[in-house]
């Protein structure tokens, strides 16, 4: 049976807008920043539509080089392309602040999607020299714990979103969501919000099935994305046995299967490579069998394991620990 590319398929989100299965990832090493310019505009000719980045990323300016030359030159136009980005905890209280500087990077004045990155608050420390707008990314106290705003209100990060989403003279986002917020913080943004999230973006790959969100998340309209889900750096899912195993049986690469994976079960999914070639090649749908799926999720269901597991994240109920996660 044919199917098509996993660059061709798309989702409608919970507002009614459509967005591409398969996006660009972004998180590219500090040291690698410029090459996200080429990835970019690789990944575009390959057929991509949808690119995630984020405030703290760094490499929105790149990705905004690579959208005005690709505007220029033709290839696409602002409607064709679907971007993300995200609000990071030091800007909680300083959302529209924090969209606007993504916009001016990116050249762009909308974007398709504003996700809250993380559901928890930094207080604002001066980092002049590695800060993001001269802000520490992770604050950490003199024992390198990391350090909170006392009077912060992860909620009020999103509720500032939703001013922006729905007040009629601001065009600047078409939709909003979040990211790494738990079954319990999802439930009280549904009980305190008017606007539901348009989806959660989660790690998410065999090793770690999140089956809990999956289930809420489908239950409530909310689209998940999955982010690492080659396994992070290195790619090590790539070598999980099953994941060899159904490479073979389908004659696909082990990248295509985990990404069909999250595309089957009718999740987002986001790897990130710098690799025109591998860009290029790694866009196969693989129709996984019901039977495939179960088996993927099992990987991961007894023993669950974190790739992103930082410090900061302890505050966030389930989302720290590679012993302690809840699959
Ligand atoms: N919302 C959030 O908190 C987070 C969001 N993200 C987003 O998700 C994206 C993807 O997650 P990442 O952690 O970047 O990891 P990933 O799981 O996409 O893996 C990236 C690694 O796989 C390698 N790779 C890619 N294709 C390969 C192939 N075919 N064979 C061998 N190696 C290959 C890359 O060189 C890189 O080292 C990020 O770039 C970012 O946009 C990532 C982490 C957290
Ligand atoms: O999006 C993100 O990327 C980094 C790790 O790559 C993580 O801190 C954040 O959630």
């Amino acid at each position: 049976m044919l199917h098509p590319q996993s660059t061709e398929i798309s989702f409608k989100l919970n507002n009614g807008v459509s967005v591409p299965a398969l996006g660009l990832g972004t998180a590219s090493p500090a040291d690698r920043y410029s090459e996200t310019k080429e990835a970019v505009k690789a990944a575009i000719k390959a057929g991509y539509r949808h690119i995630d980045t984020a405030w703290c990323y760094g490499t929105e300016p790149y990705i905004g080089e690579a959208l005005k030359e690709l505007f220029q030159e033709g290839e696409i136009k602002r409607s064709d392309v679907f971007i993300t980005t995200k609000v990071w905890p030091v800007y909680w209280d300083k959302v529209s602040e924090s969209l606007d500087e993504s916009l001016e990077r990116l050249g762009i004045d909308y974007v398709d999607m504003f996700l809250h990155h993380w559901p928890l608050c930094y207080p604002k420390v001066e980092d002049l020299v590695n800060g993001i707008s001269d802000l520490s990314r992770n604050p950490v106290d003199s024992m390198n714990n990391p350090i909170y705003d006392p009077k912060g209100d992860w909620l009020q990060t999103y509720k500032d979103m939703e001013k922006i989403y729905l007040d009629p003279s601001d065009h600047r986002v078409r939709s909003i969501g979040v990211s790494n917020y738990p079954v319990e913080y999802l439930q009280k943004v549904l009980n305190q919000c008017s606007v539901k999230p348009v989806v959660n973006q989660i790690e998410m790959h065999p090793r770690l099935p999140q089956l809990e969100l999956n289930k809420f998340c489908h239950d409530h309209d909310i689209l998940l994305t999955a982010y690492s889900p080659l396994g992070s750096n290195g790619a090590p899912n790539i070598k999980i046995p099953l994941v060899q195993e159904l490479s073979k049986k389908y004659g696909a690469s082990a990248n295509d299967i985990l990404i069909s994976y999250h595309i089957r079960k009718g999740n987002l999914v986001i790897p990130r490579s710098l690799n025109a070639q591998r860009l290029a090649t790694n866009v196969g749908f693989v129709f996984l069998s019901e039977s495939d799926i179960h088996d993927l999720d099992n990987v991961g269901k007894t023993s669950p394991y974190r790739y992103i597991d930082e410090d900061f994240a302890a505050v966030v109920p389930g989302f720290t620990g590679r012993d302690k996660v809840v699959g």
